[in-house]
């Protein structure tokens, strides 16, 4: 496929301007501590059977007191949640917006509830990674399966009734609105930093082994950032008028030294580009859509400082956050979710989705054995969003 680097069309609002079959958005992130009593028993719901090294874990535990206990990842879950609800208002959808998270309060399960007894039934979930792999894909999946046999349990549903049919947003790394965010970001980092840096996109870090298992459901985890990078950069490039050189790297590894992850880490990449010459750099964060502690601890403090000591001129860009056009796109995906779902249940024709960059648009219902942990390893829990849930 010959990659479509222009930002447009979007996907067109008229005949898929309808939120119907859903009576509910559900939010639904990763969570994080508000205090510094909710550091330890958060870290724990993370790492419950992950094997992450104790030091690592302490370690991780000083970022969040660095930051007086508290993630950001909260108040900025708020924000979205509060710009999604104005623009869905703006077009004049009825949708109210739950929030719920994977790992702290407000549970999945807790805002499942309360959409339940507002009287949905049926929910689309909007999943605040816009990549796939197990931590940002079938991971959440497996929250959302349990969040729903527990909630049924709780309303005396028979065994294996759920209480709500939930379909998920496709991943959206390569969605106009994302990278078009994205392009605006970088670029006023450019204007920023008054000089001609290079680009350094940096991503979560994952083991090598879920990169190689991310491999079922289209392009791999590395693969997807490397398509929108290619994006990204051409179209910053264009309004630079200048080509942009740039690079992917990867920040917060945490396993067991001896276990693969994907590399260069983004310091070790500021040593090896100040080594050959560079004298500025734009830090973009892609694989992060706002500001969370990754980005405030690990770029923000721990990459800046590796590049002011390199005597690197540094300017960290922002996140999507609540920038107009990924609230666009993230409404437009919605919106594109309902009309699938409509198609799949009468003869409505389903429409296009809209992508940007070189790869497909990745499946709505995920496949048997997508984003596994590993391949061939199985978490053994169901999954929810899939073909079949249980493979
Ligand atoms: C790909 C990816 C994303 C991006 C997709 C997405 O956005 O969802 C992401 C997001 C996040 N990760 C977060 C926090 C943590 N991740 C950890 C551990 C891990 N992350 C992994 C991957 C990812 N993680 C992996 C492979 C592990 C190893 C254990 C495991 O296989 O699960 C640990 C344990 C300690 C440590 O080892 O670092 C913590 C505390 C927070 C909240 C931040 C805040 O509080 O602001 C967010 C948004
Ligand atoms: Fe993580």
């Amino acid at each position: 496929m010959a990659p479509n680097t222009s930002l447009s069309p979007r996907t067109p609002a008229a005949p898929t301007a309808d939120v119907a079959p859903y009576d509910a958005l559900l939010l639904f992130s990763f969570g994080g501590p508000n205090g510094p009593e909710d550091v330890l028993p958060f870290l724990r719901n993370v790492t419950a059977g992950k094997g992450i090294p104790d030091e690592r874990l302490a370690e991780v535990a000083e970022h969040y007191h660095h930051f007086g206990g508290a993630s950001p990842i909260n108040a900025q879950n708020l924000a979205l949640q509060r710009a999604l609800t104005a623009e869905l208002e703006r077009r004049g959808l009825d949708l109210p917006v739950v929030w719920g998270n994977r790992n702290w309060e407000p549970y999945t399960r807790d805002a499942l509830a309360a959409a339940h007894a507002d009287g949905a039934r049926r929910v689309v979930a909007l999943v605040t990674s816009a990549y796939a792999s197990y931590s940002g894909c079938r991971q959440y999946r497996e929250n959302l399966w349990t969040a729903l046999e527990d909630l049924g349990a709780e309303l005396g549903l028979p065994d294996g009734e759920q209480p709500l049919a939930v379909d998920k947003v496709r991943t959206y790394f390569n969605h106009p609105g994302f990278v078009e965010a994205n392009v605006d970001a970088v670029t006023e980092a450019y204007e920023k930093l008054g000089a001609d840096g290079r680009l350094v996109f940096v991503t979560h870090s994952i083991p090598d082994t879920m990169e190689a298992a991310s491999a079922v459901g289209g392009a791999t985890y590395s693969e997807q950032h490397l398509d929108v990078a290619a994006t990204v950069a051409a179209a910053v490039g264009e309004r630079l008028g200048r080509t942009v050189e740039w690079d992917l790297a990867y920040c917060s590894r945490s396993g067991p030294p001896s276990q693969p992850w994907l590399e260069p880490d983004v310091n070790d990449h500021l040593r090896t580009l100040a080594a050959q010459g560079t004298t500025a750099v734009v830090i973009a964060p892609i694989g992060f859509i706002s500001d969370h502690m990754e980005v405030a601890f690990d770029l923000d403090t721990e990459a800046l400082a590796t590049a002011a000591e390199l005597g690197l001129a540094a300017f960290r860009a922002d996140t999507v956050g609540t920038r107009e056009p990924f609230v666009r796109g993230l409404v437009d995906l919605v919106l594109e979710r309902a009309a699938h779902a409509r198609a799949a249940g009468s003869g409505e024709p389903a429409p296009t989705p809209a992508v940007v960059g070189g790869l497909p648009a990745r499946a709505d219902v995920c496949a048997p054995g997508c984003c596994r942990q590993r391949d061939g390893v199985d978490s053994g829990l169901p999954a929810a969003c899939s073909a079949d849930p249980r493979s």
